[in-house]
């Protein structure tokens, strides 16, 4: 293969869930997508349409019922293995009796890394999400905000080349949420990781993504991919007038027509 290298390849997957009762629910059909290393992906479609199930399926968490998924190459089992990626879901997670500071570090305390360069990364990353001074605190004396920022630094710790994120920040209120895009496009610059992002948010998906991808209902299958070229993604972007059309491209895609819309797809 020429050209960048890919970090996530799906390749014409199907994902159909047996219930207890006997019946089936046919969540994905037929989806194929390549992640480039480094780039900015987010997924966007109504409610139910397989977001997460895609998400799981990479994260090794599920079996695929048909097609492949491979990440850096690898079967999604030995990238789970050897731990490819960071992982941060919409609930942060956190162990509550461990420090900001030791939640931080987990993943290299699991790996072994040394206590003195386990310090050395956390101090970088409380610096980065500017909790320095709660390094000592723990989870619940935390605002929601905090939290979700404490399990991003975690799920970088490792400075992992794919970052899995589903709903990261669909639990904050919009000026906490607005800071957190601006500190996960400066992570994401400072360590070049490509990020597959799960929203129901259209201007969140726009302001963060290299593309956008749009799903139908169920089942699952990518209709469009809408391409996002902006030159910088600052607080400016977000008055700027090529930002409005990409919001208005996505929306008009995904409802089609620039009003009204499917359940579970925010516009703001
Ligand atoms: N374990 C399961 N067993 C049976 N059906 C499932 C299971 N997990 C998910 N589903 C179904 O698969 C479909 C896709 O679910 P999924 O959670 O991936 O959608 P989503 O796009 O992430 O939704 P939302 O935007 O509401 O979070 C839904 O119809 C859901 O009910």
């Amino acid at each position: 293969m020429t050209g960048t290298p890919v970090a996530v390849r799906i390749d014409g997957v199907d994902k159909v869930f047996r219930t207890r009762k006997g019946g089936e629910v046919h969540a994905l059909s037929d989806v194929s997508l390549d992640v480039a290393a480094g780039e900015f992906v987010s997924l966007i479609g109504p409610s139910g349409c397989g977001k997460s199930t895609l998400m799981r399926l990479v994260a090794d968490l599920d079996p695929l019922t048909s097609g492949e998924i491979t990440v850096f190459g690898k079967s999604v089992e030995q990238a789970r293995k050897d731990q490819d990626y960071g992982i941060a879901f919409q609930q942060a997670g956190l162990l509550p009796w461990r420090s900001v500071r030791a939640n931080i570090e987990l993943p290299l305390e699991i790996h072994g890394v040394d206590a003195r360069d386990r310090r050395d990364r956390s101090d970088e990353l409380l610096a980065l999400i500017g909790l320095e001074d709660f390094a000592d605190h723990h989870p619940d004396q935390l605002s929601g905000g905090m939290k979700q920022r404490v399990a991003i630094a975690r799920a970088m710790a490792e400075r992992p080349r794919l970052l899995l994120m589903d709903e990261p920040f669909g639990a904050l209120d919009e000026m906490t949420r607005e800071h957190m895009q601006n500190e996960l496009v400066a992570l994401c610059q400072e360590t070049g990781a490509a990020v597959i992002f799960v929203t129901h948010s259209i201007p969140e998906a726009v302001f963060l993504s290299d593309r956008v991808v749009v799903m139908s209902p169920r089942p699952g299958r990518i209709t469009d991919i809408v391409p996002l070229d902006f030159k910088a993604r600052d607080e400016d972007l977000r008055e700027d007038t090529a930002f409005y059309e990409g919001v208005t491209a996505v929306r008009t895609l995904l409802h089609g027509s620039e009003q009204g819309g499917p359940r579970g797809v925010e516009n703001r």
